[in-house]
Formats: C-alpha cells, structure tokens, sequence
C-alpha cells in the first residue's frame, strides 16, 4: 500500500527538467517556509516565481497562510529556491516530491522551518528553536516516505539519521543569533512530528513532555528523512507559536490563526537569522546536478 504512492525517478527528473528550462537559477541552498514564515521568500532578488498548481508533479499547498509558491532567487550571493509553503497532509510521499526535485536541480544544503507548539518548560511563544534533533512518531509507525522500493540512486535502502541536522550550521545559526541581539529568545531541542491536523489533547501533551519533546508540529520529519537520504545537508528552525496545553486547569486552546499571528510577529527575525546564515555557509561547488542522482 505504501509503496504504491511512491514516484518513479523520471516523474522527478521530469519536474526538474520542466523548472531548469524555466528558470535560469541553479539553486545551491533550498528553504521551506512554515506556518506565517512565507515573507522569507519575498526577500529573493532577481526572482523567478512557480505557482505550484504550474509546476508538473508539484504538490499542492493545502494549508491555510501558505502561498503555493515557489521562488527562485538569490539571497546574499547564493542562489536559492524558496518553497512558499508545504503541502502536509495529502501523503508523504507527495509531501516530500520537492526535495528530491531540489536534490536533482543541484541543491545541497535545504533548510527547514516551522510553526511549533512548546513542550519544554522553559519555552516561550516567539522563541526560535535550532532543530538539534526530531522524533518522527509517524515514521515509527511506518508512515514513512522512504517505504516502498528503494531509490538508490538517491540513496541506501536503510540510511543512518544520527547527525541529520548539521552540527555546524547549528553553531553557526547560534553566533549569529548572538550578532544579531536575538539570542535571548533562542534555544535549541528536539522536534516531534505527530500526524495532525488535529493539535494535542492534553494527555498527549503529557505523553510528548515526558518522553522529552521541545517542540511539537505537523510536519519537517518527513522532509529531512528525504534530504538525509539523498545526501543533502540539514538546518531546521522552529518557531515557537504556543504553549502546548499540557494541564486540565488551563482554559487557553490553541489554534491556527494564532499560529500565524505569532509566525507574523517573529517572521522578521527568522528571516534574519536564515538569510545571514546562507550568506555565511559555505557551498562546496555546484557542479553536481543530474552526476550523483
Ligand atoms: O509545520 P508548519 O508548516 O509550519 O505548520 C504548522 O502549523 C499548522 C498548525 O497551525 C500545522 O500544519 C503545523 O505543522
Ligand atoms: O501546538 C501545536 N501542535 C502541533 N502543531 C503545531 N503547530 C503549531 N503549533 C502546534
């Protein structure tokens, strides 16, 4: 059943043959913006702009405060592709198409961000959180989109995940959090994707405290499982847009539209962050497109 949805390697190629005769940018650097973090994309010069719906084989966005767009451009010297929103509950096989796409187009370095609930204690909303580590809770399940026939050109049938977020960049991301004044509110943990779109009842909360979860969300695993697989390297951040409600005491409940407000809010400093960070990373030359996929 879970290998059915899977995409042969063509139907890849195929959408990244269609962007490479579109556009002239050959992306070294792809970013997917979360929940209310879309205006990062806006920032890109000499842009190139797909709506999804344009773009063959792409998946929809079907999440309320994302665009459905994707967008070419350069950010401080690197050339980059924006995702202007994901598409998380169709399959994850449709959810993680771009990354495979992107890897095919020469990218080598994909940043992840998100709208986040807080488990930790110490967490406030508008706290930006370094991915040190996930929880892909339904990957343990076997929703997993590296299920079915393997790829190897993309990568090996059982791929490691230890170190999938690069400790570099992690360092990096936390020096220029320091320059830019915004340390205060930063921290780093571990992310748990869980399968939505309905948010936590509180003895899940409960469960997710316990076993030691930072963050919560409803997406990013997914994609960072198919970027490790094919080789890329990993920079996740969450945005912490509400305490998850973890008491029965407490009458405040979250939701969408408060998601996107606090995304809103904090959305210039993420920006911030992410751009001087691809300005700053080093980029091995982009000389691989199409030789080792
Ligand atoms: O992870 P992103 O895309 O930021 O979206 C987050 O925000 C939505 C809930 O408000 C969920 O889709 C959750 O995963
Ligand atoms: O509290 C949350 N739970 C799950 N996903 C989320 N995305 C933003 N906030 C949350």
């Amino acid at each position: 059943i879970l290998s059915s949805s899977a995409h042969s390697h063509d139907e890849y190629q195929k959408t990244a043959d269609w962007l490479m005769s579109q556009t002239k940018h050959r992306p070294q650097v792809a970013i997917i913006c979360g929940s209310g973090l879309g205006m990062l994309a806006d920032t890109l010069k000499c842009q190139d702009s797909f709506a999804y719906s344009d773009i063959p084989g792409f998946p929809q966005s079907t999440v309320q405060g994302h665009a459905g767009r994707l967008v070419f451009g350069e950010l401080k010297g690197k050339t980059c592709v924006c995702m202007q929103g994901r598409s998380n509950f169709p399959s994850v096989h449709q959810t993680t198409f771009p990354i495979r796409v992107f890897k095919l187009l020469g990218v080598e370095t994909l940043i992840v961000t998100n709208a986040a609930g807080s488990l930790a204690d110490g967490f406030q909303p508008g706290d930006i959180m370094i991915i040190k580590d996930h929880i892909n809770f339904p990957g343990l399940v076997g929703l997993n989109p590296l299920c079915g026939l393997n790829d190897d050109k993309f990568g090996p049938r059982f791929p490691a995940m230890s170190g999938c977020y690069d400790k570099g960049l992690r360092c990096l991301a936390a020096e220029i959090a320091k320059e830019l004044g915004v340390a205060g509110f930063l921290q780093e943990g571990v992310y748990a994707m869980v399968g939505g779109p309905n948010f936590e009842t509180i003895a899940e909360a409960r469960l997710l405290h316990r076993l030691g979860v930072d963050a919560v969300g409803m997406s990013t695993a997914p994609e960072v499982v198919v970027a490790a697989h094919c080789g890329l390297r990993v920079f996740g951040l969450s945005l912490i847009t509400n305490k998850v409600v973890k008491s029965y005491e407490d009458t405040e409940s979250v939701n969408h539209e408060g998601v996107l407000e606090v995304g809103r809010l904090r959305s210039h400093s993420v920006q911030q962050l992410v751009t001087e960070l691809v300005g700053r990373m080093e980029i091995n030359n982009n000389d691989n497109i199409n030789k080792s996929v």
